[in-house]
């Protein structure tokens, strides 16, 4: 069997270690996930060998966006566009929608947008192919709404017969609410460029949880696992424990999520997040909400965190690269009395605890199975100030 490469919309994304996770029973998946972190916070001196990480309610079909990119494959003397995911270690693409992982619906609407493509005569854009348009097809489903946002990635602005083909795909997957063409004109391995154009509705769809509704943008970052997102955050925020006294900082807080899950308890919460669409999704969806006692930066977390004060309970929730040093010397110097570190990358995560453990020690570790048939593993770690 192949294996493959999933993109992710910042960059590509090689799951080379991940690989071997695609034929493992479930069960052991766990096994080898639990046995990762146990290895890993040995070298902080914290035992796990009690610890089981949370197992995904949903291993198979839990992918609520998927990326997959454009190629043109030869059928009987003629090329035909196809989709599908990069083939591990190569540049080429296997051309299969359905993959167990993804979401149902949408890898249905992916088969259905793929037939509508081919019949317009839309070619795939690559080095081979520079005269073609499309580059890759993104999709994002809300679990709450059953709603679908589409994005189509091209070359150039050019599209021809967009209007007849964003008529058919709308007949065809009615839950798709809105198309987006954004335009990549790059030859880079990031997915999508600074350039769309809404071709159909809004550009945005809605999801909610704990009766909180959130906007996404199709460039802000929102969890792809709707069904282990929820045990995430409500055990982080259960974790922070937070009453109305508590000043809280979300710091990486994209939407604002967990900024105005954790609203409902603390006193003030303030949200910094660098992606400018993320932001503004956020600050709508607090006056979406009605939630007064939160206030949303847009900004890096390094630069901006230097101005906070005081701060009880702090939330991190970081990028794969984990936290810079300078954002951990600003932490250690205001000293927030909790820490609730919420990590995609445990190794980032163990290298970053290493520089805050003279002055907090761990209370607790959790693990999640966000990410099955792959080898990622989601983390949060409780921190409390000596
Ligand atoms: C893993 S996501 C978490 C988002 C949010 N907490 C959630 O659960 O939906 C990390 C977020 O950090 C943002 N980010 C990455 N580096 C940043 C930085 N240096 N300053 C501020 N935000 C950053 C990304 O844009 C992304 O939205």
């Amino acid at each position: 069997m192949n294996k493959i490469v999933v993109q992710f919309d910042d960059s590509s994304f090689d799951m080379h270690k991940s690989s071997p996770f695609e034929n493992m029973p479930y069960k052991k998946q766990l096994e080898v996930k639990d046995e990762y972190l146990k290895q890993l916070f040995k070298e902080v001196n914290y035992d796990l060998s009690q610890h089981h990480i949370v197992e995904n309610p949903s291993p198979e079909f839990y992918r609520h966006k998927v990326i997959l990119s454009a190629v043109n494959i030869k059928k009987n003397n003629k090329f035909e566009l196809k989709l599908g995911l990069f083939i591990e270690g190569s540049k080429q693409i296997d051309p299969k929608i359905n993959h167990h992982i993804q979401d149902k619906e949408i890898n249905d609407a992916l088969i259905k947008i793929e037939k509508i493509l081919l019949k317009y005569k839309i070619r795939a854009h690559n080095r081979f192919e520079p005269k073609g348009t499309l580059k890759h097809v993104l999709m994002r489903k809300s679990a709450s709404t059953g709603k679908m946002l589409l994005v189509l990635v091209t070359q150039s602005t050019l599209l021809p017969n967009h209007k007849l083909i964003v008529k058919d795909i709308i007949s065809e997957c009615p839950n798709i609410m809105t198309v987006v063409q954004n335009i990549q004109d790059r030859e880079t391995p990031v997915v999508l460029g600074d350039k769309d154009k809404i071709l159909y509705g809004k550009g945005y769809i809605y999801d909610e949880i704990d009766g909180i509704e959130f906007r996404i943008h199709y460039k802000s970052f929102y969890q792809v696992n709707p069904y282990q997102m929820k045990n995430l955050y409500h055990y982080a925020l259960e974790q922070a424990n937070l009453n109305k006294n508590d000043m809280v900082v979300d710091t990486y807080s994209g939407i604002g999520t967990i900024t105005l899950l954790a609203s409902v308890k603390a006193k003030q919460v303030i949200g910094i997040e660098v992606n400018q669409n993320a932001v503004l999704d956020a600050k709508f969806n607090q006056v979406l909400n009605n939630i007064e006692n939160v206030e949303f930066i847009c900004d890096d977390v390094e630069r901006s965190l230097v101005n906070i004060k005081q701060i009880d309970t702090l939330i991190m929730d970081p990028s794969r690269d984990g936290a810079s040093r300078n954002f951990l010397e600003t932490v250690l110097r205001i000293k927030p009395k909790k820490i609730v570190y919420i990590s995609c990358d445990p190794k980032t995560q163990i290298r970053d605890l290493k520089s805050l453990l003279n002055d907090y020690e761990i209370k607790s570790v959790q693990g999640f199975d966000m990410f099955s048939y792959t080898a990622h593993v989601e983390n949060v770690v409780l921190l409390s100030l000596k």
